[in-house]
């Protein structure tokens, strides 16, 4: 089990709801996916075009527990404020904290949501930081109340995969008891594997079920790599090495005779 904030859960997939080609999909996904927290932006356009109350009605549907995102927000004033609203929509005092700094590469503000992070936390609010893997920022954004940290992979919606395996190596050590979450970049289950191996806690993506040809087949395959990948990692992985070792020792000469 995954302990998040006082709160239990036994899937280690957080699952986006955006960007879905209908709301029957993305219902569907997420039961596949067995999820037990999805994630929903308060500004962000929503499944098949729907908004407001339709869409929000559809996510209370789902049964699982929601976990509000700020996701469009470049300010800590418009971040606290969205998180705000979404204490009052959802009743929820979680809330995925995301502070774009950069237009291009949506990399987080890591000053701004530091300070943010920091405002909500002393307002009573579980903060789930959307970071780098910075180490510095990892130990501000504890400091400033959080106990979950959300490391990206890759930007968001690129679907590239790891990008920096020595820096999240170096966050899982540096974290070994915060729950340590990938955030965005993840587009193939093999990607969601390799970072459960490194010892990760939780996967959380949204573009690569989404834009999948068929996103519910898709979210049971990273549900399905992301427990092999823990597997692996509980299970002891052989670190690599440079020079070959026979798998079968020889011990004299085989007789044939
Ligand atoms: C849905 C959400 O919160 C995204 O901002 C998140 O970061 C997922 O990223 P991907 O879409 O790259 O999986």
């Amino acid at each position: 089990m995954l302990e998040l904030y006082g709160t239990q859960v036994s899937s280690r997939l957080l699952l986006g709801t955006a960007r879905y080609p209908s709301p029957a999909i993305l219902a569907e996904a997420a039961r596949r996916s067995g999820t037990e927290i999805v994630t929903v932006s308060l500004r962000r356009e929503t499944a098949g075009g729907r908004t407001g109350g339709a869409f929000f009605e559809l996510i209370r549907g789902l049964g699982v527990r929601v976990l509000p995102n700020t996701a469009g927000c470049h300010s800590v004033s418009e971040a606290v404020l969205t998180a705000k609203m979404a204490r009052d929509l959802f009743g929820t005092s979680w809330i995925k904290l995301e502070l774009i700094g950069h237009h291009d590469t949506l990399q987080p503000d890591l000053f701004q949501l530091v300070e943010a992070a920091r405002i909500l936390s002393a307002d009573g609010f579980e903060v789930f930081p959307y970071t780098t893997d910075d180490l510095v920022a990892g130990e501000r954004l504890l400091a400033a109340g959080c106990k979950v940290l959300m490391p990206w992979c890759a930007p968001i919606g690129t679907a590239a995969g790891p990008q920096n395996v020595s820096g999240l190596r170096a966050m899982r050590a540096e974290f070994p008891d915060i729950p340590l979450i990938v955030d965005a970049g993840i587009g193939r289950p093999s990607h969601a594997t390799a970072v459960m191996e490194l010892g990760f806690d939780a996967v959380l993506l949204n573009t690569a079920v989404a834009g999948a040809g068929d996103p519910p087949a898709m979210a049971e395959a990273f549900a399905e790599a992301i427990i092999a990948g823990r597997k692996a990692h509980r299970a002891g992985l052989l670190p690599p090495r440079d020079m070959a070792v026979p798998s079968t020792p020889v011990i004299g000469k085989g007789v044939f005779a």
